[in-house]
């Protein structure tokens, strides 16, 4: 697991964070604390020699091919965060996964899912922001990879440590990328001190 400890990502965390933040202000700063993750997270990204001629020459000079990337967001709240990758790969492709965790049970539910396809060579960055039981990012992961999905990296802002440790448990091979590790979870399954309801906070249904 990479816990971020860049200034910059606690700064904009600690915002997030604040009760009084609002949607513009929230969208924004997740998106720009998915770029600065995503800068690091992506260090590993294939690099292929391609030819390009300077005014001076041609010569032969490493280049990223976005065909080698997917993310894929969990929906919603994980949505805020691809734009702010997006912004690092542009021509990226982008898979979606839609689930909701039961208000009762905490039990997530999955609801729609479209992936590029084939998938199996890509890096796949999966990205929300908010990592609580694990369940959502577990099983997510568990169809991407029914799916083909083999170079799989999670991505999230906020996580509670039994959500890092399910997810770990469930999918060793996958790289686990962090912004702030929590204290624990609450009676609701809600990360403390965390920021509330990403989704919501996200998209303003609150
Ligand atoms: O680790 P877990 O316990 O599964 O919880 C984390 C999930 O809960 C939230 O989604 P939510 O169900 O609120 O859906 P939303 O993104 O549409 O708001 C959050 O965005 C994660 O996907
Ligand atoms: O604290 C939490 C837990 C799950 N989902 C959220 O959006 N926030
Ligand atoms: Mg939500």
């Amino acid at each position: 697991m990479t816990i971020f400890e860049h200034p910059l990502i606690q700064h904009k965390i600690s915002i997030l964070r604040d009760k009084n933040t609002g949607t513009n202000e929230f969208r924004k700063l997740v998106e720009e604390i998915a770029m600065l993750e995503g800068f690091e997270a992506l260090g590993d990204l294939p690099l292929q020699d391609v030819e390009i001629e300077t005014p001076i020459e041609k010569c032969m000079t490493p280049m990223i091919s976005g065909r080698k990337l997917a993310i894929v967001p969990i929906l919603r709240a994980g949505l805020g965060m691809v734009p702010g990758v997006l912004a690092l790969v542009p021509s990226a492709k982008v898979g979606h996964i839609g689930m909701y965790r039961d208000e009762e049970s905490h039990i997530p539910h999955e609801y729609y899912c479209k992936l590029p396809n084939p998938i199996d060579e890509r890096i796949i960055v999966v990205t929300d922001p908010m990592l609580a039981t694990g369940g959502s990012a577990v099983d997510a992961i568990t169809q991407i990879k029914e799916h083909g999905g083999k170079k799989i990296k999670f991505m999230c802002i906020i996580a509670a440590p039994e959500g890092v440790q399910k997810l770990h448990e469930a999918h060793p091979d996958v790289q686990i990328y962090v912004g702030h590790l929590d204290r624990e979870l609450n009676e609701n399954a809600y990360i403390c001190p965390g920021l509330g309801d990403a989704g919501d906070r996200i998209f303003g249904t609150k």
